[in-house]
């Protein structure tokens, strides 16, 4: 095996109520993030002690993952790294390094292309490598996996569970993922394909998810919007769909998080709480499937990406969108893909 060990990356989430503001500074440096938008993303964190379970749940995924390993006869250790918080990358990488690591696999917990979901994971990588020097080993990312089989049917079958919930009424089904300002969706996937690789891969998720369930009417939306008011994002707001099914006589909402893959602080505050209260609100029925990281498939999905590189294992996909997200080091998959956008050039927002 040419690899000897494998980093989980991710996001990152505060752990007490002292870490809210230096993570949510971490999350926003120079991102053009109102002061007031972070002020009420603190009070989401407040509400849960300041603890977001992203942490948790990373652990319990690697745990996961690491009994499959084992199951499957593969000797790889497992690092955890995040971007926002503790454990930071960087400090996981340096202990990679004493611990004699050459060459590393890296898992970053998103499913999908785009700035946020992908790129920003290299220039992680990158800030990373650069921090531990010479001794930095080799970071290979897995690519992305939106359309995996593995990851289809653990939603699809989330869903199931979700329509036992709200029972036998006049149900839709709505795919939500985290929004995005509309300029990074459009600048997404190398600009040869035509951008938009985010919202193109979160549609055809959703697709295939509602596919297997045989289900035929159904809407992609998102949540979580943040920034300036002044820079347009991904539209219609979960919140907002809600209230316009309702009007169209929609008597009750499953909502799948198609964009996550663990219930971390977006999911349990944005959907469980601000979406459910306006379903509850409304007189209509509501609810959540669970994410892919609480289904035993997940773990099985990480391995197989794993064997991909290191036994050239199949690749399995349903869709036949590209599929990127497989990089060296920290370099974009190709050319200017995902650029980062160029802040101030987006309608008249000064600061954004
Ligand atoms: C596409 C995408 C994913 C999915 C891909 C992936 O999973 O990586 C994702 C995941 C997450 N986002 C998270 C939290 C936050 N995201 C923020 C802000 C932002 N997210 C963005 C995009 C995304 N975000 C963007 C474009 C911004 C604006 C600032 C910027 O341009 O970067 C902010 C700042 C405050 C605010 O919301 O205004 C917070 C606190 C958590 C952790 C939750 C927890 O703690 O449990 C997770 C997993
Ligand atoms: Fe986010």
């Amino acid at each position: 095996m040419n690899y000897d060990a494998l980093l989980w990356l991710s996001f990152g989430g505060p752990e007490g109520p002292d870490d809210v503001m230096p993570f949510l500074e971490n999350v926003t440096r120079g991102r053009g993030v109102p002061p007031e938008r972070l002020a009420e993303v603190a009070e989401h964190y407040h509400h849960f002690d300041g603890v977001s379970p992203i942490n948790r749940l990373n652990r319990e995924a690697i745990a996961a993952v690491e009994r499959e390993l084992a199951e499957q006869g593969v000797e790889l250790p497992v690092y955890f790294g995040n971007r926002n918080w503790h454990p930071m990358v960087e400090d996981t990488v340096k202990r990679m390094a004493a611990d004699g690591v050459k060459r590393a696999l890296v898992f970053a917990t998103s499913a999908y292309g785009g700035y946020s979901a992908c790129r920003q994971y290299d220039e992680d990588i990158l800030r990373a490598r650069a921090a531990v020097g010479e001794k930095a080993p080799q970071l290979v990312k897995l690519r992305q996996f939106f359309d995996h089989p593995l990851f289809v049917e653990a939603n699809a079958d989330a869903v199931r569970a979700a329509y036992e919930q709200v029972g036998d009424r006049d149900t839709r089904l709505v795919f939500v993922a985290h929004s995005v300002p509309t300029a990074a969706d459009a600048a997404s996937g190398p600009p040869e394909e035509g951008g938009h690789r985010y919202s193109r891969q979160v549609a055809e998720a959703s697709r295939l998810v509602a596919e297997q369930l045989g289900v035929e009417t159904y809407d992609v939306v998102w949540q979580s919007r943040s920034g300036s008011p002044h820079v347009p994002w991904l539209e219609p707001d979960i919140v907002d769909h809600i209230e316009a099914l309702h009007g169209d006589g929609v008597r009750a909402v499953v909502c799948c998080p198609i964009g996550f893959v663990s219930d971390h602080l977006e999911v349990i505050w944005d959907l469980d709480n601000e979406a459910a209260e306006k379903a509850e609100e409304l007189g209509m029925g509501f609810a959540r499937s669970a994410t892919p990281n609480s289904d035993p498939r997940f773990a099985q999905l990480v391995v197989e990406l794993v064997r991909e590189q290191t036994e050239g294992a199949a690749v399995r996909k349903l869709s036949t969108l590209t599929t990127g997200g497989d990089t060296a080091n920290g370099a974009p998959c190709a050319t200017r893909c995902c650029e980062p956008a160029r802040r101030p050039a987006t309608a008249g927002a000064q600061n954004a």
